[in-house]
């Protein structure tokens, strides 16, 4: 049991799905594993942990922004052993070839800054996924016939921005996507010698201004979940 996650050792499978929202972690939890039993509730952050054709995986909220996600990857990684840590989030598109419900897996993770940050001092480093992750989830979206983007993303710290410019350059330099977590769970990933990869679904437009429903979502990240779980355990 650590400050925020009151589950106990053996708990949490060597293999966790992360999405921001806990109520994302219970649905995927419902309606992708068996055995499932709920295995954290501190803060209203849920966890469970269940079989996937016969491999142990968590899913466990991480909250939003890379300060939350930081508290429970960090716990998860140097508490519980968790080895594969796949970020199973919502992203906003930023290029026109992007379409809304499309899946994005993330091979770098560009910052302005990050609760990583202060160690690098005046290095600029590079999040990037882990390679065996991202090849397996490609080859699982390219089966499954999933419209799917490889490429780089940006993690910024904040959903309502007031620097328009930033993303302007990040549009400009090809980043196919924004969301708040990845770049702080790749470099914690790089940091404990660790497997990690953002599997994003595309619920906004920030250039058409088209955005997804809420009750329209869960098909498309059903997808993004069983994409996941095919690149944890491949073949
Ligand atoms: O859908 P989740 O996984 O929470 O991800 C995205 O949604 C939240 C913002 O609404 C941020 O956490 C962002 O990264
Ligand atoms: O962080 C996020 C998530 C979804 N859509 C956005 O525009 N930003």
């Amino acid at each position: 049991m650590t400050i925020h996650i009151g589950a106990e050792p053996g708990d949490i499978a060597e293999t966790v799905l992360l999405p921001g929202d806990p109520y994302r972690a219970k649905w995927a939890a419902e309606h992708f594993l068996s055995d499932v039993r709920q295995i954290n509730a501190v803060r209203g952050m849920l966890g469970f942990t269940g079989l996937w054709r016969g491999h142990c995986v968590t899913i466990h909220g991480s909250g939003m922004g890379m300060p939350s996600l930081s508290i429970y990857v960090n716990e998860l990684i140097r508490d519980f052993g968790a080895q594969t840590l796949i970020r199973i989030g919502s992203c906003g598109a930023m290029q026109p070839q992007v379409g809304l419900r499309d899946v994005i897996l993330a091979m770098t993770a560009t910052t302005l800054g990050s609760p990583s940050s202060a160690i690098f001092r005046e290095v600029n480093f590079a999040p990037c996924a882990d390679w065996s992750l991202l090849r397996a989830a490609a080859d699982a979206a390219a089966a499954k016939g999933v419209p799917t983007h490889v490429g780089g993303i940006y993690s910024s710290d904040t959903f309502y921005d007031e620097r328009p410019d930033l993303n302007e350059q990040m549009v400009r330099h090809g980043i196919l996507g924004v969301e708040m977590e990845a770049a702080e769970l790749y470099t914690l990933a790089a940091r404990y010698g660790r497997r990690a990869l953002a599997v994003l679904t595309v619920s906004d437009h920030l250039g058409t201004g088209e955005a997804l429903h809420a009750q329209h979502r869960e098909r498309s990240f059903s997808d993004m979940v069983d994409i996941a779980l095919h690149a944890a355990f491949p073949g």
